[in-house]
């Protein structure tokens, strides 16, 4: 188990599954992770998972020797303006704020400091988040911490920062996609007869299986795809009237959309 603390700063949707991956992972004793956020009920919930609830943003910074921010895009300039003095070379900041660079969050934090800037997606939770992971030149000797860190929630790559908005839109934005692909097969398969609760779990463990087919592998999809799609038979058929409906074109410009979205006004 690691002995560093870790301040969470920003306990919603990410930072509160950032919480609940660390402690189901074992990685770190709830004891040595400390959250601030601004809203009471969030706080109570943290307690309630047996972690430190700091005072205030400064109080989780000092106390951690791992800072991660993880507040929406337009309160990070005020939080690290909170927290820089806390902060030192000795001490890592992760930020997974979309759309904020590694400059700007040295800019923000006023000094030279080991900063990574980190992508995962809401499966954090369940330690099945694909991270994305790039960081500043003073990092050197915390990568293997901090790549160990995300390890145990999930799988993660290394990537050059200029990839981050992909990553973004791919990963962390796939995860809703993925979902969304979900919840239409359903309605689907309710109209074709199922109830709405066989429907999601038929959905939900063949798109696990699809999953894994393509993981396991490391074949295309198609090669996969090939294998199910008899000459004359259903399958072609239905795959068709998708892509004639413009299923592949969708999610693709969908990507775009995100992805160009992402550096140009998330704040
Ligand atoms: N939701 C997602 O799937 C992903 C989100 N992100 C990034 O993570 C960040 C957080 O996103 P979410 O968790 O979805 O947002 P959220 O709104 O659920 O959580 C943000 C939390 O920050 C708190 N907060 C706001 N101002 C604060 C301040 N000054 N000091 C302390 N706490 C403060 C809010 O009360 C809230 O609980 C964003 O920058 C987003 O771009 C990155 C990857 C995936
Ligand atoms: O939609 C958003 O802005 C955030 C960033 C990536 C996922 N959710």
């Amino acid at each position: 188990m690691e002995n560093k603390k870790i301040a969470i700063i920003g306990a919603g949707n990410m930072g509160g599954a950032i919480v609940v991956g660390l402690l189901k992972s074992g990685f770190i004793k709830a004891t040595n992770i400390f959250v601030s956020d601004r809203r009471e009920h969030v706080l109570e919930e943290m307690k309630a998972r047996g972690v430190n609830v700091a005072q205030n943003n400064s109080e989780a910074a000092r106390k951690a020797d791992v800072v991660i921010t993880a507040v929406k895009p337009y309160h990070i300039e005020n939080v690290l303006s909170e927290i820089k003095s806390e902060l030192n070379e000795d001490k890592i900041l992760i930020s997974i704020v979309a759309g904020v660079g590694i400059d700007e969050l040295g800019a923000m934090a006023g000094k030279e400091i080991p900063i990574f800037r980190v992508m995962p997606n809401t499966a954090i939770a369940l330690q099945e988040s694909l991270t994305c992971v790039s960081a500043n030149g003073n990092t050197h000797a915390h990568k293997e911490y901090v790549m160990n860190l995300f390890n145990q929630l999930g799988e993660t790559v290394e990537i050059q920062e200029e990839l981050m908005a992909a990553a973004t839109a791919l990963s962390s934005c796939g995860i809703a996609f993925a979902l969304r692909y979900i919840r239409a097969a359903m309605q689907g398969g309710i109209e074709i007869g199922f109830s709405a609760e066989l429907a999601q779990f038929i959905t939900a463990q063949t798109v696990k299986g699809a999953t894994e087919l393509v993981l396991q592998t490391g074949h295309h999809p198609e090669r996969e795809i090939d294998k199910v799609t008899t000459p004359r038979g259903v399958t072609i058929t239905g795959l068709n009237e998708m892509e004639h409906k413009g299923f592949s074109s969708s999610l693709i410009q969908g990507i775009l959309a995100s992805y160009n979205k992402i550096e140009k006004d998330l704040r």
